[in-house]
């Protein structure tokens, strides 16, 4: 069978497991459903037409592990129902090659002239069937949530949707194809690298020729498979942001200034529950602090999934950014990003981007045919990099791991976050403190802090002594210096002379 030749004969380790992976979830449903039952979701685009190859070879191996030596010639191709929604707004060289395609390969085709969810109805109406293949792969605005084998979602008609490139990568599609010499529809070769209909769909300008904006290379070009929908206008799902950013990278719009931004730390250790003390919390605080950020909450969790996940849960919504040190990296006790992932009710994805990176810094050396240390979030994941950083750190959506091991690393991360735009850590207003010391006992001054708080409602008034005989020390913090200065001269006006200012709350 040539495409399972060409791919066994390939020097691509990575491509022989994925095609391995993918021609396993093929015959697993060829073993569980009756053949005449399933179907074949085909279109013509490059991801149906990789699956159509997987499940040519697919079928060969399942027709050959189950003995069927006899029909083995026959099995060159796969007889399998095929259905194409064809729509009037299909570029002419879709239909072509999927018209060209069914007959090169004798798949029955059956076309239907609705949407999806109709079509399917009357489908299902007409003829038994429990399966049907799609080319989904993650990254697909639909994919999130799906696994291998998905029911269709609630309200659909009842099938098992079947996904056997839900983990390739753009990358993967175009080395599949190539390495197995098959036909493709002629717009990829035209810069066209996803196809939706003739009013959404433009080349990708990403491949477009620097000399003249008319002619694009091949899709197979696009260095970064995230950008492969930039030419589908309307529905695009990474559409890029592009903000004003000050010379130090940090965004710094001037209304900007004025807002104010709530932080919460989650320290994910069982070590911190009796035999070490926190050190990157406390630093993280200051850092925090220093950047105008309110540290609204920092809370210390076992290594357990559901710890991290009820916690990030809980912070994600109170707080615009959350912080999670420790529990990142290959060992059991890792399950900060399985949390995160719980959190949002995703599940943990391959990353190839996160993947290149890891293989860069760390060569094969993992265990089995997948680096475990590369599945992320599917679908919230995006990856700060910077150059003084050895690998990106994670931000999904608004939850930030940091991998910093000690408080040398915590520095270097935090100054590369500062320095990357798409972390979202805005400078915000500074704050003001001023910290008043006093010999007098707490009993005597009490009533007038519970008033000062009540008058100055928004400046944080802290209070702590630095032994129990005393000196106390009064911290004013706020945004507004005036609004700190006028509290402070109140309480030293109340009790004359008896407050001096003092250096810092140590
Ligand atoms: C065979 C088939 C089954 C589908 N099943 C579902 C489904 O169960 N739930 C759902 O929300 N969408 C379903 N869809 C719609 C897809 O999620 C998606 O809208 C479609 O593949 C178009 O993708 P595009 O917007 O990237 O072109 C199905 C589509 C096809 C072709
Ligand atoms: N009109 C259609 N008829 C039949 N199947 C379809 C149709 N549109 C989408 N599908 C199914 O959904 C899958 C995902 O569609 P999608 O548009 O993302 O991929 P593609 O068309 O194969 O490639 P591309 O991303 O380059 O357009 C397809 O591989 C196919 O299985
Ligand atoms: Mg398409």
């Amino acid at each position: 069978m040539e495409i399972d030749e060409a791919v066994r004969g390939c020097s691509d380790r990575r491509m022989r497991t994925k095609y391995a992976n993918a021609v396993y979830v093929v015959q697993r449903a060829f073993a569980l459903y009756p053949f005449e039952e399933v179907a074949f979701s085909f279109n013509g685009g490059k991801d149906s037409t990789v699956l159509l190859h997987l499940i040519r070879a697919g079928y060969y191996l399942y027709k050959k592990d189950s003995g069927d030596v006899a029909e083995m010639d026959a099995v060159k191709n796969c007889p399998l129902r095929t259905i194409y929604f064809e729509s009037p707004c299909a570029f002419p060289e879709i239909n072509s090659f999927t018209y060209e395609t069914v007959s090169t390969y004798g798949l029955p085709l059956e076309t239907i002239h609705s949407d999806f969810k109709s079509g399917l109805e009357g489908l299902l109406k007409e003829k038994p069937t429990k399966a049907i293949f799609i080319g989904t792969r993650i990254g697909d605005p639909n994919a999130v949530g799906q696994e291998q084998f998905s029911p269709s979602s609630p309200g659909w008609p009842p099938f098992m949707r079947v996904n056997p490139i839900l983990d390739w990568s753009y990358r993967d599609v175009w080395s599949f194809l190539l390495t197995c010499k098959v036909k493709y529809c002629s717009l990829y070769d035209q810069g066209y690298t996803s196809i939706g209909s003739i009013h959404d769909t433009v080349p990708n300008a990403l491949l477009s020729d620097s000399s003249t904006e008319k002619i694009f290379r091949p899709a197979y070009m696009l260095t970064d498979g995230r950008l492969e929908r930039a030419g589908r206008t309307k529905k695009t799902n990474h559409n890029i942001e592009m903000n004003s950013v000050a010379s130090n990278g940090m965004t710094s719009i001037e209304g900007e200034q004025t807002i104010s931004r709530a932080a919460s730390i989650i320290v994910v250790s069982d070590e911190m529950f009796g035999t070490t003390e926190d050190k990157l919390g406390a630093a993280l605080c200051k850092k925090l602090h220093a950047i105008g950020w309110r540290v609204s909450h920092v809370a210390v969790v076992r290594n357990e999934i559901d710890s991290v996940s009820e916690e990030v849960e809980r912070c994600k919504s109170m707080d615009d950014m959350v912080f999670i040190l420790g529990g990142l990296g290959p060992l059991h006790s890792d399950v900060s990003l399985a949390g995160v992932a719980k959190a949002f009710g995703v599940r943990l994805a391959p990353d190839e981007e996160f993947e290149d990176y890891l293989s860069q810094l760390m060569g094969n050396n993992y265990t089995g045919d997948r680096n475990e240390m590369a599945l992320l979030p599917e679908g919230i994941t995006e990856l700060l990099n910077h150059k003084r950083l050895p690998l990106p750190l994670i931000k999904c959506r608004n939850v930030i791991t940091l991998a910093a091991t000690n408080v040398d690393e915590l520095d270097t991360e935090w100054d590369c976050l500062l320095d990357t735009q798409e972390s979202g850590l805005v400078q915000a207003k500074p704050f003001v403190s001023k910290h008043l010391g006093t010999t007098l006992t707490d009993v005597q001054i009490a009533p007038v802090l519970a008033k000062l708080c009540l008058e100055f409602s928004d400046v944080y008034i802290g209070c702590h002594r630095i032994s129990r005989a005393g000196p106390l020390v009064v911290n004013l913090t706020g945004k507004d210096n005036q609004r700190v200065e006028a509290a402070a001269e109140k309480l030293t006006s109340t009790f004359e002379g008896q407050f001096s200012q003092v250096d810092s709350c140590k």
